[in-house]
């Protein structure tokens, strides 16, 4: 069986994952939180889950290439700095990252990517994510990937549209900008609408978690087949093949 070590193992995150491990016929081989060590962890284990902090990244990095251990991350409120620690990663060993692992936001990107390629500039784009009181980073991984999605299909990066900090007397809203709005509140697990809101019609497409279980098992999948992959970035769509 494969063993599997986790970065963030008494989070919410590292308990759903402890109960869907071996459901997948994975083995947990141990769980390191603040203060633990990765180094002895990424030598132990198969394949890495880190479901943690940013600010945790870069010793995991560097335990998981010292120990040339395959990693899933799906911590969130990465930097730009954070994706130049996990290319340089995915030069040594294999790596994926990303803000969702769910089967059903992976395939609402492509949803996503294609609706924002058909339809002209005149659509705005607005996302809205909602998440339960203890979440820490915003607009959420998520959002942002189907941000990132979003300005794919138009040919454009999301660096160059994004606005995710309306407030006051902001002006109208520009033509082609893809806009953020975050909720916060109770025990949402995570729910996703992207709107494409057009002159007289909208199309709302959209996601809700019902549960963690749905992360869980989307990451052991990830993380199991990671193994044995040579180095480099991969995707969920890779992963599931949608
Ligand atoms: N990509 C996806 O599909 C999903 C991503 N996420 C993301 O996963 C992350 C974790 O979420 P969640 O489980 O809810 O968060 P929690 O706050 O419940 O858990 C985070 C865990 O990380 C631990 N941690 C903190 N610092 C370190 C460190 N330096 N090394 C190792 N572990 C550390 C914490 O330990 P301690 O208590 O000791 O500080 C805690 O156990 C978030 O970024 C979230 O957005 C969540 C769900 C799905
Ligand atoms: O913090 C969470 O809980 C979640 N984080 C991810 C995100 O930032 O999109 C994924 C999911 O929505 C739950």
């Amino acid at each position: 069986m494969t063993a599997i070590g986790i970065i963030g193992s008494a989070g919410r995150m590292g308990q759903a994952l402890a109960v869907a491990v071996p459901d997948l016929g994975a083995t947990l081989i141990g769980g390191i939180d603040a203060g633990g060590d990765p180094v002895s962890l990424a030598h132990d284990a198969a394949v890495l889950i880190d479901f943690s902090t940013p600010a945790a990244l870069e010793r995991t990095l560097a335990a998981a290439r010292s120990a040339r251990t395959p990693i899933l991350i799906g911590t969130t409120g990465l930097s730009t700095t954070h994706h130049a620690l996990i290319d340089a990663a995915a030069g040594e060993i294999a790596v994926l990252q990303t803000g969702n692992v769910s089967l059903g936001v992976t395939l609402l990107a492509k949803l996503v990517r294609d609706a924002a390629a058909r339809l002209g500039p005149e659509w705005d784009i607005e996302i809205a994510e909602m998440h339960h009181r203890h979440k820490v980073d915003a607009p959420s991984g998520t959002a942002l990937l189907l941000g990132e999605a979003a300005a794919a299909g138009r040919g454009i990066t999301l660096a160059e549209a994004k606005v995710a900090d309306r407030a006051g007397l902001t002006g109208a809203r520009s033509e082609g900008t893809i806009g953020f709005a975050s909720l916060r509140g109770g025990s949402v697990a995570g729910d996703h609408l992207v709107i494409f809101a057009g002159e007289g019609e909208r199309i709302e497409i959209g996601h809700r978690a019902e549960n963690r279980a749905i992360f869980a098992r989307g990451a052991i999948t990830a993380a199991l087949w990671l193994v044995g992959k040579p180095a480099g970035r991969y995707s969920m769509e890779q992963v599931l093949g949608v």
